[in-house]
């Protein structure tokens, strides 16, 4: 049995006044959580503080995107489910150019209000299926599952161009324009491979995109998977044995 399983284990009766749930509470008050309607500290209620919780410890404070944690477990889950299915799936990481100069100009007040621009501006040309994650300062990741090969230099693209296009008004009368520069690589299809390797190889075309002058996207070129039908149909069967 596992330390999740409480599927034997009866539940024990708890009194939620007895937890000290007064940290937790001014935590979700002070990040503007919603606290749940229901009675307080009922069951119902309890769920809601927990589920609250659990939100806030995948988001990023500043943008409301997910956060580096969460980014890394759902880049877990692509990869299970790249190799699994086979289907094509493209990470992209985004970093914004010459971040430093903007804050040094304008201020770091004005640094954040790029920065939520930024991610804005991602999460509006993306679907909503894809994840999009603040993974460092001035640095995001997007996973886009189910992307076709086809695709992956399009929609980088218009990214991109998404964010150059945006005049950002970081104080009364001033605009500003920032570019960002993206770095993207597909997971290898029908084999298990790990997140990290997969991130290294997209940073990889990151730092290519920025060596060659910046407010540019590379794409790792994008070779055909060399397994065969056969060996598909041998590997999920694999894969699914595994699971039972
Ligand atoms: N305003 C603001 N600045 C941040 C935040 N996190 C990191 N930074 C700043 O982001 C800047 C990143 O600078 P660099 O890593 O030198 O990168 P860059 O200037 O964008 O240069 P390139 O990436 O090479 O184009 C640093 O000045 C950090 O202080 C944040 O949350 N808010």
């Amino acid at each position: 049995m596992s330390a999740l399983d409480t599927t034997s284990t009866p539940p024990l009766p708890i009194d939620a006044r007895s937890l000290q749930l007064e940290s937790a509470l001014q935590l979700l008050q002070q990040a503007g959580a919603l606290l749940p309607e229901a009675e307080p500290y009922s069951q119902v209620w309890l769920q809601g503080v927990l589920d609250a919780l659990c939100d806030l410890s995948s988001k990023d404070a500043l943008t409301g995107l997910s956060n580096r944690r969460s980014f890394e477990m759902a880049l877990a889950r692509e990869v299970d489910r790249v190799a699994r299915s086979g289907e094509p799936a493209l990470l992209l990481m985004l970093d914004i150019d010459h971040f430093k100069a903007v804050n040094d100009t304008y201020g770091h007040s004005a640094g954040d209000l790029v920065i939520q621009a930024v991610a804005r501006a991602i999460s509006q040309t993306v679907r909503p299926m894809d994840t999009v994650a603040r993974v460092g300062g001035e640095e995001f990741a997007i996973i886009l599952p189910n992307c076709p090969h086809s695709y992956g230099a399009t929609v980088a693209e218009r990214l991109r161009e998404r964010v150059a296009d945006q005049r950002l008004e970081v104080s009364p009368g001033q605009q500003l324009q920032v570019t960002v520069s993206l770095g993207g690589a597909f997971a290898p299809q029908w084999v298990r491979s790990s997140p990290l390797l997969w991130i290294e190889r997209a940073d990889r075309q990151l730092y290519r995109a920025k060596a060659e002058g910046r407010n540019r996207a590379c794409l790792e070129p994008h070779v055909d998977s060399l397994v065969s039908a056969e060996e598909r149909g041998m590997l999920f069967a694999v894969t699914q044995q595994d699971s039972e």
